[in-house]
């Protein structure tokens, strides 16, 4: 399928902008018909119970998958526009700044703290070195830009409370500390766009705040769009400024916090119909009939 039918980006396209994204796998709609928008410094959490299709969702917008149908705008504060469907993965993170982290941890558990921060520049880096060559050398400009990313990494290591480790191996962090470690690697590739998949996944209510603590800090601060996958509820109404909900693939209510907590269709996807409101409606009137 293409996504010819649809509509270029105008000027007054959000940050991101997702429309009619479809993907299938095989006989299954993991993500049926979706549309909606993020906002330029702003958090939208994407939430729904589980295989609602929100990871495939980030696939999507990643480059892991490329969508059966449908179109994803990313468009800069410059005016810079991206149709991230149309790219590789490696193009969207390098060219369009989208950065993410996973569901399950993917850090370099042999590298040291700061490494793994390092790692995360080395497009910088390797721009800077001419390819080698600027680098070996040690030119001024090649150290200038390591000084930089040292210091981009210093910060973000402070940030988040991890100063002291840089010189640890990664892997030998506790559980909350390697979330924090994820999210400072991914704002080392100082996205446009950050994409956060289950970030409070086996953190503490105190992890749990903190957490909120820093991302509301990196949408202050920094000024970007964070679009945000999470189960903790006390998480995504306390710093979402919209939520978007999935359910079965299909997009159900997209509002403020406190408009999607009191959506019937949201409430019933988490809770569940009532017994007798799952009934056909023949079944319910014919038991009316006979009086149950
Ligand atoms: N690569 C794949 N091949 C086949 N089916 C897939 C694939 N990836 C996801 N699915 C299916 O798509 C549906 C949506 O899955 P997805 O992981 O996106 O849901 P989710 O909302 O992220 O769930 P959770 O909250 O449990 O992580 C599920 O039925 C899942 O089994």
């Amino acid at each position: 399928m293409t996504t010819a039918a649809l509509p270029l980006p105008n000027a007054t396209t959000p940050l991101l902008a997702v429309e009619h994204l479809t993907m299938r796998f095989g006989g299954l709609v993991a993500v049926n018909d979706v549309s909606f928008a993020a906002a330029n410094r702003q958090i939208t959490a994407v939430i729904g119970p589980n295989g609602a299709g929100k990871t495939t969702l980030f696939n999507c917008l990643t480059g892991f998958y490329s969508p059966t149908i449908g179109r994803l705008t990313l468009r800069h504060p410059d005016g810079k526009t991206f149709l991230l469907e149309q790219m590789p993965g490696y193009r969207i993170s390098q060219k369009a700044s989208v950065a993410r982290t996973f569901q399950n941890i993917r850090l370099f558990g042999g590298m040291s703290v700061l490494e793994n921060l390092m790692v995360a520049q080395h497009n910088k880096l390797q721009n800077a070195s001419g390819f080698t060559i600027a680098g070996l050398l040690g030119l001024p400009s090649y150290r200038k830009a390591e000084q930089q990313a040292v210091d981009l990494a210093r910060y973000w290591l402070s940030r988040v409370r991890l100063l002291d480790y840089a010189d640890w191996q990664a892997g030998n962090l506790p559980y909350g500390a390697q979330r924090r470690l994820e999210i400072a690697r991914a704002m080392c590739t100082e996205p446009v766009l950050l994409c956060l998949d289950e970030p409070a996944a086996g953190l503490n209510p105190r992890e749990s705040g903190e957490l909120a603590d820093l991302l509301t800090f990196i949408r202050d601060e920094h000024g970007i769009g964070v679009l945000l996958i999470e189960h903790d509820m006390s998480v995504v109404m306390s710093i979402s400024d919209h939520v978007v909900v999935l359910d079965y693939g299909r997009k159900i209510a997209d509002g403020t916090p406190h408009e999607v907590k009191n959506d019937p269709a949201v409430i019933r996807a988490y809770l569940g119909e009532e017994e007798d409101e799952e009934l056909p409606p023949e079944v319910a009137k014919d038991l009316e009939g006979k009086g149950v």
